[in-house]
């Protein structure tokens, strides 16, 4: 039994305890640290998981998750220092902050394996990318990598790409969502009841997505399949090119990962 402890139960935190459990992990191998108590409280009723200090989750854990926001990362290394050394395996989500981080700041020797996942974890469909600090070895990485496919797909990137992966796929989803959100509107606007108009885009990102995973055909060669000569599709398209909607995505990621860059150097203090 591997017991992994998520310390900052918030958004990606919850993400993976449920994740985890959706996916056959007992309560049991499962622990938190949070610093609300009404947060902690409200996360053990609903998943039965223990709330507990860091110091007893460094203890029983084989695995500590750290999921707080980059900018609160300091008081966590400082409680986490004295209480972990090479028998743990600290994992880190946080966006931007290198595993150098955490060797400076921890005993020496502690293995750390940076993690850019992102929330779809929820349903077992996350897409994760793990990168090896000095001191993990490969058996710490195959852990990790075992532990997060349970709840998605897990690849392994070089620590210099995760600034980039964090825009791609960790900022990712809320990009799909943004896109949602904007496509029912349009769909209020031509005059569809919301309930409508919600039902027949979430279903076509579902078959899109579908079709996208299968793998089978190339993104382009999918949508030139819906763009009939003289079509409806092609219209909308030329709307798309005019208010460079491809030139607004480009710049888009490239700002969110110039922002985990930043994140990063805010702590490059030392
Ligand atoms: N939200 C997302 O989609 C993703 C987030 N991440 C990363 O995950 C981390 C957390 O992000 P979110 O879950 O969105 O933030 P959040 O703000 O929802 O969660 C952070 C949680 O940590 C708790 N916390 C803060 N300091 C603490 C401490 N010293 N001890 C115990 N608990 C503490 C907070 O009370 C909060 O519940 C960030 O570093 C972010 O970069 C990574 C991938 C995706
Ligand atoms: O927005 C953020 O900073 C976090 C990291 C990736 C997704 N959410």
């Amino acid at each position: 039994m591997t017991t992994i402890a998520v310390l900052g139960a918030g958004k990606i935190g919850e993400a993976l305890l449920a994740g985890l459990l959706q996916a056959g992990r007992s309560v049991q191998e499962l622990l938190f640290t949070e610093r609300h108590p009404e947060r902690a409280a409200e996360l053990t009723a609903r998943y039965g998981v223990a709330g507990v200090e860091v110091d007893e989750a460094a203890k029983r854990a084989d695995v500590l998750v750290v999921a707080v926001k980059p900018q609160d990362i300091d008081p966590v290394l400082a409680e986490l220092a004295p209480v972990v050394d090479s028998a743990s395996l600290v994992v880190s989500l946080c966006a931007g902050l290198p595993t150098a981080l955490y060797e400076r700041r921890l005993p020496a020797g502690v293995p750390v394996v940076r993690v850019m996942p992102n929330t779809p974890m929820v349903v077992g469909e996350a897409m994760s990318a793990v990168s090896p600090g000095t001191h993990a070895t490969p058996e710490h990485v195959a852990l990790v990598t075992d532990l997060l496919s349970a709840v998605g797909q897990v690849i392994e990137v070089p620590e210099s790409q995760q600034d980039a992966v964090t825009a791609l796929s960790g900022s990712g989803p809320a990009y799909f969502f943004y896109l949602v959100e904007a496509m029912i509107d349009a769909g209020i606007l031509l005059g569809l009841p919301r309930a409508v108009a919600e039902k027949l885009i979430v279903q076509s990102a579902v078959g899109a997505a579908k079709m996208l995973a299968e793998g089978t055909e190339h993104p382009v060669i999918l949508r030139e399949a819906v763009t009939s000569p003289a079509g409806t599709t092609i219209n909308a398209i030329r709307e798309l090119e005019k208010h460079g909607v491809r030139a607004a995505l480009l710049d888009a990621i490239e700002a969110a990962r110039d922002r985990s860059v930043e994140l990063g150097k805010a702590h490059e203090e030392e």
